[in-house]
């Protein structure tokens, strides 16, 4: 489109400047000429301009522009990676928590659900120990993936600790955060883990709240915090749902 506009803008000022020279020829005596010669005159003039113009003017432009779109772009690659845990690909803590006080400010503000849970890799220091920390790692990672898949937009999760994930459900309440971590605890159950070279099963366990008005992160995440303990305190590979206060409740 820039382009169309850089010819036409060069078009017409060879238009131009042709009208101003034939004004000035026949001022000085010289015949009029036919229309098809100015026109034919004003398009070679055109040419002849074109080239320097796209030399001094449009390609430093567009080589400045472009310049601009790399910036943009290896900034954008700089942002994601900041907020990117290397290990499992998905959210680190940084990137997972400014999604959950984004979340927090938007039911705070609009007064929509959020539910939050937390789930946690079931005996993972057995993993460790028994195949080694390279194989806990592969498993970190399969753990990210599916709990990722078993999500929809605009939930989001991601590694808030060495084997915890964060899990926030906008616009979701407690009783459709329940079926979600269910799903999200099965799928991981049902998962066939490579480990020593035989399939086994690893479970996770979550606890799950849901945000209530005028409360801040840390008192959120204490909540969701004591439902994980008493999922991992009830037997583990469990979703226990935090009971939130009467009070509180009818605030919800
Ligand atoms: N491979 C690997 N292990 C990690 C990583 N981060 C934390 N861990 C391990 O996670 C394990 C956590 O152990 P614990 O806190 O005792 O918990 P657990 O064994 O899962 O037991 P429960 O949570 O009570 O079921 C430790 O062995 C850590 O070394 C990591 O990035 N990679």
């Amino acid at each position: 489109m820039t382009a169309v506009w850089a010819t036409a803008a060069i078009v017409g000022i060879a238009f131009l400047a042709e009208l101003v020279i034939t004004a000035s020829l026949s001022a000085f005596g010289r015949l009029p000429q036919s229309a098809s010669d100015f026109v034919l005159d004003a398009l070679l003039l055109a040419a002849l301009i074109a080239a320097p113009i796209y030399w001094l003017v449009l390609k430093p432009l567009r080589r400045e522009y472009e310049k601009r779109v790399q910036a943009e772009r290896r900034a954008e690659d700089l942002g994601q990676l900041a907020i990117t845990d290397p290990l499992t690909r998905i959210m680190n803590r940084r990137g997972i928590t400014v999604s959950v006080l984004d979340a927090m400010a938007q039911a705070e503000r609009y007064g929509n659900p959020l539910a939050v849970a937390m789930a946690d890799i079931d005996h993972f220091k057995q993993v460790n120990d028994t195949y080694g920390h390279e194989a806990g790692d592969k498993v970190l990672s399969e753990i990210a993936s599916v709990l990722s898949e078993s999500l929809r937009m605009p939930d989001k999760v991601g590694r808030y600790g060495g084997e915890e994930f964060l899990v926030v459900l906008p616009h979701t309440t407690l009783a459709q955060g329940r079926k979600i971590a269910e799903r999200m605890r099965s799928a991981v159950g049902a998962w066939p883990f490579e480990l020593g070279g035989k399939q086994t099963s690893v479970t996770i366990s979550i606890g799950l709240t849901q945000f209530q008005k005028g409360e801040d992160l840390e008192q959120l995440l204490s909540r969701v915090d004591r439902a994980l303990y008493q999922a991992k305190a009830g037997g583990r590979n469990l979703v226990v749902t935090e009971k939130i206060p009467a009070r509180s409740a009818s605030r919800a």
